[in-house]
Formats: structure tokens, sequence, C-alpha cells
């Protein structure tokens, strides 16, 4: 099953954030996204033609977001948004944060 089939799993901590090594591997499904230097967040920007097109963008994120009740942290302007993700209940990466990712590009 592709990432983007997928639907994120209530995370409730307790559980170890992946390895550098493991974000690297799924990386490579998110085309664009980015590791933090200290592996423990994804990023990626996105460029559009206005303020409206990039306030869309945001809005169809935030529907995404609340659907997979996984929510990014997202900063925009105009013709630009920033989009980070990771779990915070473990203080880094887990498969929920590929999957919104994976989400987001398709919606793209
Ligand atoms: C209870 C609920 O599922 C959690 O608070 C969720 C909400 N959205 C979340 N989003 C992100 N990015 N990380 C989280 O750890 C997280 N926790």
């Amino acid at each position: 099953m592709s990432l983007s089939e997928k639907s994120c799993t209530p995370c409730r901590g307790g559980i170890d954030p992946m390895t550098r090594q493991e974000a690297e591997r799924y990386l490579r499904d998110v085309p664009g996204w980015e590791l933090s230097d200290d592996a423990t967040r994804i990023r990626r920007s996105f460029k559009f033609k206005n303020f409206a097109a990039a306030q869309a963008f945001v809005n169809q994120v935030g529907e995404l977001a609340e659907q997979e009740q996984h929510h990014p942290e997202i900063s925009f302007g105009w013709g630009h948004a920033e989009v980070e993700i990771w779990t915070h209940a473990i203080g880094g990466l887990h498969e929920n944060d590929f999957i919104l990712a994976a989400k987001i590009n398709e919606a793209t």
C-alpha cells in the first residue's frame, strides 16, 4: 500500500521516534520534502501564483489534517507556504508524518 492510501493512526507517545536512517527511507516516497538537521521534522516549501492560491492550499491542507487528526505547522504569505510536520507526542517522526506529507503531495 502506498503512503497516501494509508491513514494516520492515533499516536499516544511512549514509543521511540524514527531513526534518521528510517526517516531517510520514508523520504524517498515524498518528493520535495526534506529532513530537519536534527532529523525530528520534515518540511516542504510550496510556491503559488498569488496570495489567494496559497491561502486555498492552506485551507486544503487544514481539511486533510482534520480528516487525519494529524496537524502540520504552516506559515504562508503571498505566493508561498511552508509546511512542517512531526509527531509532538514522541518529539520526532512517525509514519503518520509521512502519510500526511504524501496526502499533501497528492493534493497539489
Ligand atoms: C489526540 C490527537 O490525536 C493528538 O493530539 C494528535 C493531534 N494532531 C497531531 N498532529 C501532529 N503533527 N502531531 C501530533 O502528535 C498530534 N497529535
